[in-house]
């Protein structure tokens, strides 16, 4: 049987060498690191000369550790062996010129740079698994606070969903009639589920979510006025049809930003749920402001005449000054609260988006 030589292939990282030799069904291999830091190669195998016995040696540029991994498959034979010291090799063999079986492993091979590159990239995702697992592992409450945060986003969809049938099958039945009496209907959940919701406030007080307070603040504020002051305390307002615009477009959102938001506590996503998420309060926001401003604007002329809230002042001043100043001065905050919230709510769209797309590539 002649003794060949089969084509090997290489490539190098900076702690690394990777050898392919090009030989299928190999047996009786033997692969060893002689003392003068030579590699030998020999094994029975089919290579570019068909069943033969083939073998090769090869001294290395630079010390190599003895301890050589190795993977036959039917197809090739995968050397790996550890550099003594991690360093970029200019070629991979002591001798200047290149044996004639040896050529570069395009399938693996990297330049200094990108080998670098990919070292750093490696050492940033241990980096990051390392505080990933130390931050999971230095709070013992996570548990405790995903499981409160799971069932308050529950009782407000729950809350919120029941609204938003009640109001939808009332509109299919009676048609505009329904509007009228919305207030009567859906207002004790209403209360109910903007009264929790105080809890979106406090929750990043506590640092229990990501949100920022004054997003929330906003939000918040700005619905409980609405309910409790213009609909809750005026007896006039709450059968007008505003009342109806004004919740159905409050509980559209938020009968999917509850589930959005559930779903995020045990680390689940729908990518239709999430995409409903961060798109509807495009239209839903700015069409919410303008029923709560014509909320607002209707109970103006309430307020002056019932002079319900207003401020008493001394004889001397006259009578008192009426509460419609103080929502004339709201509708502009309202209007500024709009611009800040759609902001925000604009930004997280695009850090979700941009954040995802990224992941991909
Ligand atoms: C004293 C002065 C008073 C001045 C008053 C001024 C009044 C201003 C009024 C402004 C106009 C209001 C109009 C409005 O009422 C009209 C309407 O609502 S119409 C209907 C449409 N509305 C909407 O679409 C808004 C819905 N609301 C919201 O989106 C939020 O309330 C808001 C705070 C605006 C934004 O939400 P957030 O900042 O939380 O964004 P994210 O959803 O991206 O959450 C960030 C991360 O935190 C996690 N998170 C948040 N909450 C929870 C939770 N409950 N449970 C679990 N996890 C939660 C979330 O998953 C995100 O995490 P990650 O980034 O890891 O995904």
């Amino acid at each position: 049987m002649q003794i060949l030589t089969p084509h090997v292939y290489w490539a190098q990282r900076h702690g690394e060498i990777f050898l392919r030799v090009e030989l299928s069904d190999t047996k009786n291999l033997d692969i060893s690191l002689q003392e003068n830091n030579t590699l030998q190669f020999r094994a029975q195998g089919h290579g570019a000369k068909g069943d033969n016995e083939y073998k090769f040696s090869l001294e290395f540029l630079e010390p190599v550790r003895p301890e050589i991994n190795h993977k036959s498959t039917q197809r090739q034979v995968d050397i790996k062996i550890k550099k003594q010291e991690e360093r970029w090799w200019d070629r991979l063999t002591l001798q200047e010129k290149k044996p004639l079986f040896l050529a570069p492993d395009f399938d693996r091979w990297l330049d200094e740079s990108d080998a670098e590159m990919e070292l750093q990239a490696k050492e940033e995702e241990k980096i990051n698994k390392i505080s990933v697992e130390s931050r999971v592992r230095k709070d013992p409450y996570l548990g405790l606070k995903k499981g409160y945060l799971f069932m308050y986003n529950l009782v407000q969809f729950l809350g919120f969903s029941w609204i938003f049938v009640n109001m939808t099958v009332r509109l299919f039945i009676l048609g505009q009639d329904s509007f009228y009496d919305t207030f009567h209907t859906t207002a004790d959940m209403m209360y109910f589920c903007q009264m929790m919701a105080v809890l979106e406030v406090i929750n990043p007080l506590l640092g229990l979510v990501k949100t920022g307070f004054l997003p929330a603040m906003l939000q918040v504020t700005g619905r409980n006025v609405i309910l409790f002051v213009i609909f809750g305390s005026l007896e006039e307002m709450q059968n007008k049809s505003v009342v109806f615009f004004v919740f159905y477009l409050w509980s559209t959102i938020e009968i999917f930003r509850y589930p959005f938001y559930m779903l995020a506590c045990i680390s689940t996503e729908w990518k239709l749920l999430t995409w409903l998420r961060y798109s509807l309060w495009i239209p839903l926001y700015p069409l919410g402001t303008v029923a709560e401003a014509v909320a607002v604007i209707q109970s103006l002329p309430i307020f002056d005449e019932t002079r319900l809230f207003s401020l008493r002042l001394p004889a001397p001043l006259g009578h008192s000054i009426s509460f419609s100043y103080t929502l004339q001065l709201y509708l502009v905050l309202m209007f500024l609260g709009l611009f800040f919230n759609f902001r925000h709510l604009y930004k997280q769209r695009r850090r979700r988006y941009r954040s995802r797309k990224r992941k991909v590539h």
